[in-house]
């Protein structure tokens, strides 16, 4: 298969500078924590992930960030097996919607003054929109029930845009990054991938995406059965995998992970989709894993799955299955809670409250 070099090598660099966290902040945090005007450890998970925050700042009590939920758009050729409950032109049309602000995405985004950034890398069709961030690799991916999804060369761009994007963004003064996407029947390469990557059976990694019946879901087994089969990706190259049986905006927001982490930036992972992307990145880059934040179980099933193999424990259960980064907004202001605790709370000390007896 070919590659690009300038491509390949941007991977690599990004991968090279991911670095441990910061295990004196965390201390310093966790040290924080304990003297404050609560029981110790009773702020649960606010308190790991201020812990965890701190870890990735190289700070103790850093401010709330600013936030940006990327939604990368990219369509998907396995809808010719009949694998989702909507036509294909959905995602140019959802893309439209991002644009106009009236999507769900939209709405939560709003409501924690989060950015969205809606990229094209890969929609079938020219959307033609200044709001729109143009980095398409090819219109949608070939049907990978018959032949590979894309070229490892596209993949690996795709990483590249999702790298370069997270740096744009960090130049900006972004501090917080969350994943969003849209492209009508991506469950079914997220699926696929799943199975590779984890060795979960087809059956456990395979749900209804969007809603499809029993007949569609058997459709959807036997397309990602037949791709497995043909393209025999390698479980040990997650780019192979990426190329095989994957997608753009897959791809993408791998990239957009091992960038964030490359700029110790955190990020909050949305549902199934990108939680399977995330896991792509991890096996390229391990030390990505400490810069997620899984934001909420999706009803996907798989899901559990993808959130194991990466060791994550989501904050919040809503039964939500929409995708979008819709989840991962939702999360937003429990990470600014877990920064204004460590910022704003009294200690035992300053508050003349008494201490523990035992
Ligand atoms: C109107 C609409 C809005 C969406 N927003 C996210 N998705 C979600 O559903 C799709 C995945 O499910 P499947 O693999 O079954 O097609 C993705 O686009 C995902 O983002 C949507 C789906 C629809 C129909
Ligand atoms: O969990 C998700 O991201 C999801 C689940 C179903 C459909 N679309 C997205």
């Amino acid at each position: 298969m070919t590659t690009n070099p300038a491509t390949t090598k941007t991977i690599e660099e990004a991968a090279l500078r991911i670095r441990p966290l910061d295990r004196e902040a965390m201390a310093e945090a966790a040290g924080r924590l304990d003297q404050l005007t609560k029981p110790p450890g009773s702020l649960g998970k606010l308190e790991e992930l201020a812990i965890r925050l701190a870890g990735i700042a190289g700070e103790a009590a850093a401010k709330p960030p600013a936030k940006a939920i990327v939604v990368m758009a990219a369509d998907h050729g396995v809808c010719e097996e009949g694998v989702s409950a909507f036509p294909q032109e959905v995602t140019g049309q959802m893309v439209l919607n991002f644009l106009n602000g009236g999507a769900a995405i939209n709405v939560l985004a709003r409501q924690t003054g989060a950015e969205v950034v809606c990229v094209d890398i890969g929609v079938r069709g020219e959307l033609a929109d200044d709001r729109l961030v143009v980095r398409k690799v090819r219109p949608g991916t070939a049907n990978m029930a018959r032949e590979a999804a894309m070229t490892r060369e596209e993949a690996e761009r795709a990483i590249g845009i999702g790298i370069d994007l997270a740096g744009e963004l960090a130049a900006k003064g972004i501090g917080l990054l969350a994943t969003g996407e849209m492209g009508i029947g991506n469950t079914t390469p997220s699926a696929a991938m799943l199975a590779v990557l984890s060795g979960a059976d087809v059956e456990e990694a395979v749900g209804r995406g969007t809603g499809i019946d029993d007949e569609g879901l058997r459709r959807k087994r036997a397309a990602i059965r037949k791709a497995i089969k043909l393209h025999a990706p390698d479980a040990g190259d997650a780019i192979d995998v990426l190329a095989k049986v994957g997608g753009l905006e897959l791809a993408g927001l791998a990239g957009l992970v091992l960038g964030a982490a490359a700029h110790r930036i955190p990020v909050v992972i949305d549902g199934f989709i990108s939680t399977v992307a995330a896991l792509a990145a991890c096996r390229i880059a391990p030390l990505a894993k400490d810069y997620l934040i899984a934001s909420h179980l999706s009803e996907e099933r798989g899901h559990l799955r993808a959130l194991e193999e990466l060791g994550l424990e989501p904050m919040l259960r809503l039964g939500m299955r929409l995708g979008e980064g819709s989840g991962a907004a939702l999360a937003f202001p429990l990470v600014d809670a877990s920064c204004n605790v460590l910022r704003e709370m009294a200690t035992f000390g300053s508050a003349g409250v008494s201490v523990s007896q035992g």
